[in-house]
């Protein structure tokens, strides 16, 4: 038992969590402490014992203390002592410490609130105060020109963008005037006929008329604007109000009290009050009521400037919602998707050492292996090394590993790809991602390409409307009839369909030579365990177990094989054994074989199966041991 105790002075407890008990000791050696009882004395009142702290009052908190709760009660004394006994682990050395940050005792109310406040910041500070002593200006520095240096071109693109976004900004900001107010042609006409239009300008190459009117006429449109429509834009007011010929001025506008709303400097101005857009067939009449008028009219081109800020505007509004589009786009197309770029030529540590049972297949492509070597001189002879090479068979029997071995045994760069990679939203994208390809491997040659799940791409053309797919498979056959003679780039390529390939595909010259990797037989399964058994801690003899294996998996490819060890594996580790065992196998078998069941048929299976014994039969599930339908090596199979 260890006791020590935490005596305060004065102040009285005002947090519930009152107590903190520093060990020094880290958080994992509290756990051993159970709590026996606390022990207060308050001796200006007398009291020396008061126990109501309970062991569920114990917490730990940060990493090496505990902290006590009081159960909310409060000490209203201002002098306190108290005792804390705890059992502990022999040798644990505890300190009790009143002078924790949490244990401080102060006044009740604002002054101790502040206290802590104050206490809890402070560490903080004193950490941020450490912290930014240890920045440098200079590493920063450094690390920005790192930075910059790393991300060159894209800091670049970003500040070019950002700089060109902003001239624009500038360019409009400069180039901005009030517009006109846009009237209809008909009050245009009308103002013609009452002789209060002054000046008109018409705009070349657009339908807009400019005109201004006299004052007297200029003040009746604003009063009936104003009594219309209450109150207008401040634009059209800016626009009225600062132009310089207009003949209403400031003074008028400010006697009406409009000209508070006028936040324009007086050097952007409109020379023109009003805008209408003509009528067309209607040139005749306007310029002969023009002329009955006596109104001075004439006609000039936009303004460059005024041209340039129109087309900028209109570019601006038609880039920024494109522009999520076009960057869309943009990673569709990109050739950084392609799948050259992405399989990078590596070094395979797969071997034929790796892949057993397919015998044939293994002679065939160790034959490519030599060629690619230049081990075997085949030009000597006029022969040429075969442009690709078809793996047809099931399911996991090995074709990919194959491909991946002859591309550890050369030594040389493996590019391996889906051929569902090719297809493609886009026309012409799957043709140019097999162009991508192609090109990288020439250019790292002698390498091998391989493409797995070759009938996705190489199925028969014109069956389908699917004419991106055609395309792509146009474009591989012009790949691999493009390979220069002394080219030594190897197509690898692999199915479970054949017969749905397009005759163009497998003629001599392109995949020419076909090699079917079959199921394993006996002997090969027996291999194909040994391989994967390699590195399973087992019990047995693997030879042995690997025999017997493969004497109960007839029509198990390579896949299932590597399956069935992996299933043991697990079961050996669901049960927490060192070891694989026979049974693991066994179970791992059954499971690979009948696939996963409850061995114990149910209760009301069984109650069924007595009342009614035909209904299993029925359902095709009758019982195998009275089948004498044995599971391997006399287990019983699952029911
Ligand atoms: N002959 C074999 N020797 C050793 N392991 C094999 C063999 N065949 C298959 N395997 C195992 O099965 C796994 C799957 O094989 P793989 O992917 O090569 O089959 P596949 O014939 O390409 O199948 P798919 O036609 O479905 O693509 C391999 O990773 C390997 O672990």
């Amino acid at each position: 038992m260890a006791c020590f105790s935490v005596v305060c002075n004065n102040g009285v407890f005002v947090s519930k969590e009152n107590l903190v008990i520093d060990s020094g000791k880290p958080k994992s050696i509290w756990r051993n402490i159970s709590f026996s009882y606390t022990s207060f004395c308050f001796p200006s009142l007398g009291i020396y014992r008061y126990n109501h702290c309970k062991t569920q009052n114990l917490f730990f908190s940060g990493h090496n203390s505990f902290r006590l709760i009081r159960n909310g009660r409060r000490n209203e004394v201002p002098s306190l002592a108290f005792q804390v006994c705890c059992k502990a682990p022999d040798g644990l050395l505890m300190r009790g410490n009143s002078g924790d940050k949490e244990t401080q005792f102060g006044r009740r109310g604002s002054s101790n609130v502040r206290k802590r406040i104050s206490l809890r910041l402070r560490p903080r500070l004193r950490l941020l105060a450490i912290r930014m002593k240890r920045v440098s200006v200079r590493s920063m520095l450094n690390g920005i020109a790192v930075f910059l240096r790393k991300n060159i071109r894209r800091v670049s693109l970003y500040s070019t963008i950002s700089l060109a976004l902003g001239m624009c900004y500038l360019f409009l900001k400069l180039t901005a005037v009030p517009s006109p107010k846009i009237v209809p042609y008909s009050e245009f006409i009308t103002s013609l006929q009452s002789s209060s239009v002054t000046k008109v300008l018409l705009e070349e190459g657009s339908r807009c008329i400019y005109f201004n009117m006299n004052s007297k006429s200029a003040e009746n449109t604003q009063s009936e604007e104003e009594s219309s429509a209450g109150n207008d834009s401040i634009e059209n007011l800016t626009g009225m109000a600062a132009r310089e010929d207009s003949v209403v001025d400031g003074r008028q506008l400010q006697k009406q009290g409009l000209f508070k709303k006028i936040s324009r400097p007086k050097t952007s101005t409109s020379a023109w009050m009003y805008l209408t857009r003509k009528i067309d067939h209607d040139e005749k009449y306007l310029l002969s009521l023009m002329r009955e008028k006596g109104t001075t009219y004439s006609s000039a081109p936009q303004s460059v400037l005024m041209s340039m800020r129109s087309t900028l505007i209109t570019i601006i509004s038609l880039w920024i919602p494109l522009t999520p589009l076009m960057w869309l786009l943009y990673r569709q197309l990109s050739a950084a998707n392609s799948p050259a770029r992405k399989r990078r030529p590596s070094n395979q540590v797969v071997g034929f050492d790796d892949v057993e049972g397919v015998d044939t297949a293994k002679v065939e492509l160790m034959e490519v292996v030599s060629c690619l070597q230049g081990s075997v001189n085949y030009q000597k002879l006029g022969a040429k090394l075969p442009r690709g090479v078809l793996l047809v068979g099931p399911p996991g029997t090995g074709k990919t590993l194959l491909a991946r071995a002859v591309a550890g045994e050369a030594g040389v760069p493996f590019f391996s790809v889906s051929a569902s990679e090719f297809v493609e939203l886009f026309v012409g994208r799957g043709a140019a991602r097999i162009r991508d390809l192609f090109n990288v491997a020439r250019k790292s040659a002698p390498s091998i390409i391989f493409i797995d799940e070759l009938d996705a791409v190489g199925g028969k053309r014109g069956r389908s409307f699917n004419d991106e797919r055609d395309q792509t498979l146009n474009q591989l056959l012009t790949e691999m009839d493009g390979f220069e003679s002394d080219m030594k780039v190897v197509v690898i390529g692999a199915t479970n369909r054949p017969e749905a390939l397009d005759p163009a595909l497998c003629r001599p010259g392109r995949f020419s030579r076909k090699v079917l990797v079959g199921e394993p037989n006996e002997e090969g399964r027996k291999k194909i365990l040994a391989v994967h058994l390699r590195g399973v801690p087992l019990e047995e003899d693997p030879q042995l177990i690997s025999e017997l294996v493969a004497s109960l998996t007839p029509g198990f490819v390579g896949a299932d094989l590597a399956n069935i060890v992996n299933e043991a594996a697990l079961l050996a580790a669901r049960r927490g054994g060192e070891t694989v065992t026979r049974e693991d196998i066994m179970e791992a078998v059954e499971r690979a074989k009948f696939g996963i069941n409850d061995r114990q048929p149910s209760t009301i299976g069984k109650e069924l199966g007595k009342l009614f014994p035909w209904v299993p039969s029925l359902m095709g599930k009758s019982d195998p041991r009275q089948d004498g339908l044995q599971g391997p090596l006399g287990y019983q199979t699952l029911s």
